[in-house]
Order: C-alpha cells, then structure tokens, then sequence
C-alpha cells in the first residue's frame, strides 16, 4: 500500500532499489557521490569568480516535516547565489537534512576519502532563468544545492533554534511558521571559501540529474546531543511511526566526471 511504501528508505530494499521506479537512478550524474581528495582538480577560475553567497535575516518562512527530513522553506527574499561554477543566479528556495542513527559513523551522503560525517544539510537554490523551483527542478541547470558537514563539537545556537521547532511538527505533512528572524548564512563554515563542486543530482527520488553541486570542505560543529535531536523527528516506517534516522543515499559512482576544487 502508499503507505507502507510511505518511507523511500525502509520500504523494499531502500536506495538500492530506487532504480526500479527510477531508472535514472543508475544515470551518468547521480548524487550523492565519494570525494576521493586524490582525484579532485583544482580549478583556478573558481577562485577567480568567487562564489557569491547571500542569505538574509528574513528569508525563512516556515519549517514542515516532509516525511524524510525536516524542510524549512523560503520565498528566497534576499538569498541568491551566484559565481564559482555558477553561469547564472540562483535563488534559495529551502533547507533540510539528512543524518545517522545512534552511535553509528555514517549519516552523510557525501563521503570524503570513504569518510561519512554524521549529518549533511543541504541548501537548495533554483536557477532564477526559470519562472520557478518546479520549473527549474528537472533541468540540467536548474538547482544549485550548498552541502555542509556537520561534524560532533561544540554546540552550535543558531541551529539549535531551528531544532526547537522539531516537537511542533511531529508528522509527515506538520508544518508551523517560522516568527522569528533566522539566516541560514549562520549554517554556513567559517571558511566557506573551500569546496569541491560537481555536476550531480537529488539524492532522493524523483533523482533528477539538475543539480550543480557545491560541498563545503569545512565542516560545521553542532553539539553531540544536538545530532542526537534530530532523531527525534519522526516518520513512517513498515513498522509504524518511529524516530527519524538514516535518511541518507550512499554515494552512487562518479561514472566520466572530475569534482574540480576552488583550492589547490
Ligand atoms: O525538491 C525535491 N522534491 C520535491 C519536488 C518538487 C517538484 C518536483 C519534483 C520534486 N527534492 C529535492 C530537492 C533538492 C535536493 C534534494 C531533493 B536532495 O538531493 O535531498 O538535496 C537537494
Ligand atoms: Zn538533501
């Protein structure tokens, strides 16, 4: 039934499984995939045309559980993203994650040299020369999506307001406003200078090959229980509703492309 099927990462035989609806799924630009540090190449016109990243106070709306992570979703007002590898201006459109279970090493879907962080959030913005996200969702440059590692260390506030909200949307479809001011430039590394970048997809169904990745090489610090916290999100499982975790794809093969880096 939809619902058992509800959980694109417990039902059937998970990701793995994907390409049986979503033949794409083993495509030539899929995501997320490994870094191998000794296989980048650095592209000096990245440092050349320096990505340009622009949140604003109040370019965050509200926050929903959709099922597989929480999305905090934005009218993009002020948020652009432009430069590095980008031909055109994006506009940031949401926020969500994807995470581990307890204990465990993995959670993220990008790995560096086969290393997994706990979390990975990603920062999607849609190419402003569609009308909109839907319209931008399928193409080859349609979506610009900033990923950033959470690694465990000191706790990090700005987040923490966000995680705040976690226990006002405890089901799929749960969505509440966002009445105070929050910048998702706080989410950002300190050094957001370095990162690797590649042409790839969602990591989630539909899969569509239209991402235009950007994965910061420095991660964030959020505090151990803060990781922690977002397992207390919840989802639909075969076996009803249970704590959110694992909601990540394992990298899929690199198949003719170069992850060029902004620094040598
Ligand atoms: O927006 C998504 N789905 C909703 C949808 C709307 C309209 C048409 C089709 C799909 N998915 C999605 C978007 C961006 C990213 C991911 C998944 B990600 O790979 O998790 O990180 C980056
Ligand atoms: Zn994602």
């Amino acid at each position: 039934s939809s619902k058992k099927r509800g959980n694109i990462y417990l039902s059937g035989a998970g990701p793995s499984a994907w390409h049986e609806e979503y033949p794409v799924a083993k495509g030539k630009r899929q995501s997320p995939v490994d870094i191998n540090t000794n296989k980048t190449k650095f592209d000096p016109k990245l440092a050349a045309d320096p990505l340009t990243i622009r949140f604003s106070d109040s370019c965050c709306q509200s926050i929903v559980n959709t099922g597989i992570s929480f999305q905090v979703t934005s009218n993009g007002a002020g948020c652009e993203l432009s430069g590095g590898p980008l031909d055109s201006t994006y506009q940031f459109a949401q926020f969500h994650a994807h995470w581990g279970a307890y204990l465990k090493t993995t959670g993220s879907e990008h790995t560096v040299d086969g290393v997994s962080y706990p979390a990975e959030l990603h920062l999607v913005h849609w190419n402003t020369k569609y009308d909109d996200f839907k319209d931008a969702v399928d193409k080859p440059d349609g979506l610009a999506v900033i990923a950033v590692f959470f690694k465990r260390g000191k706790e990090h506030p700005g987040f923490g307001k966000i995680q705040d909200l976690f226990s006002k949307i405890p089901a799929k479809g749960a969505k509440v406003n966002i009445d105070f001011e929050f910048n998702p430039g706080l989410l950002m590394p300190p050094d957001s200078e370095n990162y690797w970048t590649y042409l790839g997809s969602l990591t989630t169904p539909p899969l569509y090959e239209s991402v235009t990745w950007i994965v910061m090489k420095e991660p964030l610090e959020v505090s151990v229980e803060q990781i922690a916290i977002l397992r207390t999100l919840l989802w639909e499982t075969p076996n009803g509703v249970s704590q959110m975790y694992n909601n990540f794809r394992p990298p899929v093969p690199l198949r003719d492309r170069v992850i060029r880096a902004s620094f040598g």
